[in-house]
């Protein structure tokens, strides 16, 4: 058993006071591949691979913030009951802290295309460990591989 120690001996991100939720969302093929878009230049984080979602809007909830997005990045349609909860990233970032729950979604009409200047991609699960993705993203990798493979 743990005394604690352990989580003791790491440093503890500094709070930043500012909060940002957003809802991520791994949308799936039916090969199980897994699409990312990459954040167009001229943002933060440029040239990094994401998964599509966005900011929660004041009073939305996280599915309605991913139907929305996902018609708006990407042009494809779906309900909140195709999408199902995976795990979060929860990163401090310089300016903010990032919470961000990642669903996945298999049931979608539409063919993804970025509608939004930005390239997207459909990757092996085991593939995403070799894109640039921000560091929020890197611990999610791993429970998108136990759900794919
Ligand atoms: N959508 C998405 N955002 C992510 C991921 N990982 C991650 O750190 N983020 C961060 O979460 C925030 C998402 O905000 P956003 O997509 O609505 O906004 P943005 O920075 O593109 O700018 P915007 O205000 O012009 O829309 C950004 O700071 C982005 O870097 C991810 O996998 N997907």
């Amino acid at each position: 058993m743990s005394d604690g120690a352990g989580c003791a001996a790491v440093p503890e991100p500094s709070s930043t006071g500012r909060l940002l939720l957003v809802a991520a969302c791994a949308l799936l093929d039916a090969d199980g591949r897994v699409l990312v878009t990459e954040r167009p230049a001229g943002k933060a984080m440029a040239g990094l691979w994401e998964f599509p979602g966005g900011k929660l809007e004041p009073g939305e909830s996280p599915e309605a913030c991913l139907v929305r997005e996902l018609f708006e990045e990407l042009g494809v349609r779906t309900k909140p009951a195709c999408l199902a909860p995976l795990t979060f990233a929860s990163h401090t970032y310089p300016d903010f802290h990032l919470l961000m729950p990642l669903y996945v979604c298999r049931v979608f009409d539409g063919a993804p295309a970025g509608r939004e200047n930005q390239a997207i991609r459909w990757c092996r699960v085991h593939e995403l460990r070799n894109l640039a993705m921000p560091p929020a993203d890197l611990p999610l990798i791993a429970h998108l591989e136990e759900l794919l493979t």
